[in-house]
């Protein structure tokens, strides 16, 4: 169980994460949702520790999250991979020597400075890019992959990490409808077959109710919003995104990922476009 109690960052005079608590039990997929500078990526990265809270405290179990310094912040940042909108990935350098680097954490420092790399290693890269339907890029500099392919390179590298949680920092937000169904089928898979959290920050509302079981929405650096899909109004979604007027609708926050069936990987199905549902009466 990941505990967020009563987390708050500033930068500066500006409140980014106001007064959060949340409880994430593991294996849940969670989508947080909101405008534009609403504290979503400052979440996450509190939450693997690229950025530190300013008040309250983060627990995973009785790791007191918040304050690990040293080895064992290391051991908490390995145990709680992160992907990125941009995929940080070493362009020049091979698509399987990237995915190793996934275990870098997991190596003395001497092997992984020479970047030696284990036969056991190779294997387990090579099984991870074969996971994510990627195996036949192995040797290419991933610089030359495109954005959807890089996406799942990425994917494999923190999956090399054999962590119990997977934040996902808008990892479909350069990516094509396709590419995009693609990767959130690759996280939904990785969460429900190995039973890894996965928190991801998405700017699209269909995705996140396609895709995740309970949806956050922030707006101005707190949660308005915490429940599953079937409950997100739209009052609620007009709470998220600031509508004071009448003209939100879902097509503002969505980029369809509808797919063409021929399109389709054998075996994959199209999703559905879900409906705005009003509540009742409104
Ligand atoms: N390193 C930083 N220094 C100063 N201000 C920051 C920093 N990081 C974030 N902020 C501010 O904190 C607020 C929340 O930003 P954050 O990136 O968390 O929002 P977001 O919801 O992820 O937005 P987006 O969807 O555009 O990525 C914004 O006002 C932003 O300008």
């Amino acid at each position: 169980m990941l505990e967020i109690r009563n987390v708050t960052r500033r930068f500066g005079e500006n409140i980014a994460v106001n007064a959060v608590s949340l409880s994430i039990p593991q294996g849940q997929m969670v989508g947080i949702i909101g405008r534009s500078g609403a504290g979503k990526s400052t979440l996450l990265r509190m939450i693997n520790r690229l950025a530190d809270t300013s008040e309250g405290g983060i627990h995973f179990g009785d790791r007191a999250v918040s304050s690990l310094r040293g080895a064992r912040l290391r051991s908490w940042q390995r145990d709680c991979a992160m992907i990125f909108q941009q995929f940080n990935l070493v362009p020049r350098l091979d698509v399987l020597t990237n995915v190793m680097l996934g275990r870098l954490n997991h190596r003395s420092q001497i092997l992984s400075l020479l970047s030696i790399f284990s036969d056991e290693e190779r294997m387990m890269a090579m099984a991870a890019l074969e996971r994510l339907g990627i195996e036949k890029t192995a040797l290419q500099p991933a610089g030359t992959l495109s954005g959807g392919q890089q996406q799942r390179v990425a994917i494999a590298r923190a999956l090399m990490q054999q962590p119990r949680m997977l934040l996902a920092d808008e990892p479909i937000a350069s990516l094509d409808p396709l590419n995009a169904k693609i990767v959130m089928d690759a996280l939904k898979d990785i969460n429900q077959r190995d039973g890894i959290t996965v928190i991801t920050n998405l700017h699209t509302l269909d995705t996140a109710r396609t895709y995740c079981e309970r949806i956050i929405g922030m707006s101005k650096g707190s949660v308005v919003f915490d429940g599953p899909p079937v409950d997100l109004t739209l009052d609620a979604v007009r709470e998220i995104y600031g509508g004071e007027s009448n003209d939100i609708d879902e097509s503002m926050t969505s980029t369809s990922i509808n797919i063409p069936a021929n399109k389709l990987a054998s075996g994959a199905t199209p999703s559905v476009e879900p409906q705005l549902v009003a509540p009742a009466g409104a």
